[in-house]
């Protein structure tokens, strides 16, 4: 493709979308090709003895080389300098003592099965100021990046764009949801603007700068080790439904030549962070093709499904991605959401219904109010709901969603200005201590169900001298 260049006035071919600033290549899954300069893409091989325009060409694996031909994942890049052209690796100084990539260390982590909810983090406007970068924390996790299974959940403030360096996840992939403030990210495959409401996924091993256009941003992250994202199955559903795969959007080459002496590449490594400098940019790419991409999606163009007639269907039916562990069915790390929607069911209560998952769940809210909690869960905040650990609605939802029996309860209803979102994973997440420890931390979490009283009430059902009139006092009442 030769106008990835957003100056370029010729309309885009059929598969480009273009923002407010840059063209991107839509699908997910597809095998793109992106050219910031006519002809600088080889033709017919990958790697020929010399490549157009003098680029040195190299290759950016995603999954073993002899993976499955359907799940197989790599992409060529074709750059001014290779990446390897840097001085040693570092361990980080000042480190990042606030991210996990080994859940095993107890030093760091704790295991609970306490119901834990946080209010949201403010982002500082004023000094000090702080990037992406060293604005990650981990909150919790399970298994490790080393043994390639597992997976972190973490969230960022951060106030300052980065600047003269780029970051690489060696550990895994990351899926970022953007709470507040857009994220510009240059990728080595060309830039994407990233907006609340939008995600992004930087899978494994591609560099990447994290720039703040509208000032401080804050929002969430799943990292995923040893297994990428994909579309869930539709079952029944059919063919359409959900996210489709046309809506995910990759970006376009683009790259910067100058020498750019002092740049730093700052390598996350087993959770712990190294950098290399060298005198050029990463993002020195003119070229590319491949299946392995970064890439983002826009979550108001999801299209859920839900039950039309009675009863809550199981979140399941709003996964955007999926990471698939080898059990059929099973997820290292199911990104789910709770668009904005009609709610239609009859005799039937709406919000979600009580329990306790044998897989454990991370929310955190991007606008809106969730349907399950009328006050304390608020837009940034975040709740883990671990292995077996009862929650649903709180007292004051599921008092107002009864207080409408007999009135409007069964006309249709939409759920309107909410975003809400799940990390849910069949591993069970160790918690950090600093998370544990946090002055965000809500203490009184629990309270909100302690109110829950019993409605429970023997005479209606069978009256006083009915056959179940055994166990149970009819004026006990709690
Ligand atoms: O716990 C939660 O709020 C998430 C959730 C939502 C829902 O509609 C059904 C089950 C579930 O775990
Ligand atoms: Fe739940």
């Amino acid at each position: 493709m030769s106008n990835s260049n957003p100056n370029d006035p010729r309309p885009p071919p059929p598969q480009l979308e273009v923002d407010d600033t840059y063209r991107y290549l839509s699908g997910l899954g597809n095998s793109f090709s992106s050219e910031a300069v006519p002809g600088s893409l080889p033709a017919g091989q990958n790697s020929p003895l010399l490549c157009p325009l003098g680029l040195y060409a190299e290759q950016l694996s995603g999954t073993s080389f002899t993976t499955p031909r359907h799940r197989n994942l790599r992409t060529w890049l074709y750059r001014i300098k290779p990446s390897v052209t840097h001085e040693p690796f570092h361990p980080r100084d000042p480190p990042n003592r606030r991210l996990v990539g080994d859940f095993d260390d107890r030093t760091t982590t704790v295991a609970t099965p306490t119901q834990l909810r946080w209010r949201p983090q403010e982002v500082p406007r004023a000094p000090p100021h702080v990037d992406f970068v060293d604005g990650l924390y981990t909150i919790c996790g399970a298994g490790s990046s080393f043994l390639r299974h597992g997976f972190a959940v973490h969230m960022y403030a951060a106030n300052k764009s980065m600047d003269g360096s780029a970051f690489c996840n060696a550990d895994g992939d990351f899926l970022i949801v953007p709470q507040q403030g857009k994220l510009l990210i240059t990728t080595e495959c060309g830039k994407m603007l990233v907006p609340p409401g939008e995600i992004v996924v930087i899978p494994q091993g591609f560099r990447f700068a994290v720039d703040l256009p509208d000032g401080p941003s804050r929002g969430y992250v799943s990292e995923i080790f040893g297994a990428h994202f994909q579309l869930p199955d539709l079952g029944p559903i059919g063919a359409n439904g959900l996210a489709s795969a046309r809506d995910f959007l990759s970006p376009t080459a683009w790259f910067e030549q100058a020498h750019r002496p002092g740049y730093v590449i700052v390598q996350k490594y087993g959770g712990e962070l190294f950098t290399a400098t060298q005198d050029f940019s990463p993002f020195n790419v003119v070229a590319w093709h491949g299946n392995y991409v970064p890439y983002k999606y826009d979550l108001s163009k999801f299209c859920p499904f839900n039950t039309v007639l009675f009863d809550h269907a199981d979140p399941s039916v709003n996964t955007v991605l999926t990471a698939p562990t080898d059990k059929p069915g099973v997820a290292l790390l199911d990104f789910v959401i709770f668009p904005p929607r009609w709610l239609v069911a009859e005799n039937t209560f709406r919000p979600p219904y009580y329990h306790r998952n044998c897989m454990s769940e991370f929310m955190g809210l991007i606008y809106g109010i969730y349907e399950a909690k009328a006050d304390g869960f608020l837009p940034g905040g975040a709740s883990l709901h671990n292995c077996m650990t009862p929650h649903g609605p709180d007292t004051k939802t599921y008092e107002a969603t009864i207080s409408r029996l007999g009135g409007d309860a069964n006309e249709p209803s939409r759920l309107r200005g909410t975003l809400a979102f799940m990390f849910e994973s069949a591993l069970i997440p160790r918690v950090c201590r600093w998370a544990l420890e946090s002055p965000s931390r809500d203490l009184d979490y629990y309270q909100c169900w302690i109110g829950l009283k019993s409605h429970f009430s023997h005479e209606e059902v069978h009256g006083d001298d009915g056959p179940a009139a055994t166990g149970g006092n009819k004026d006990d009442k709690n």
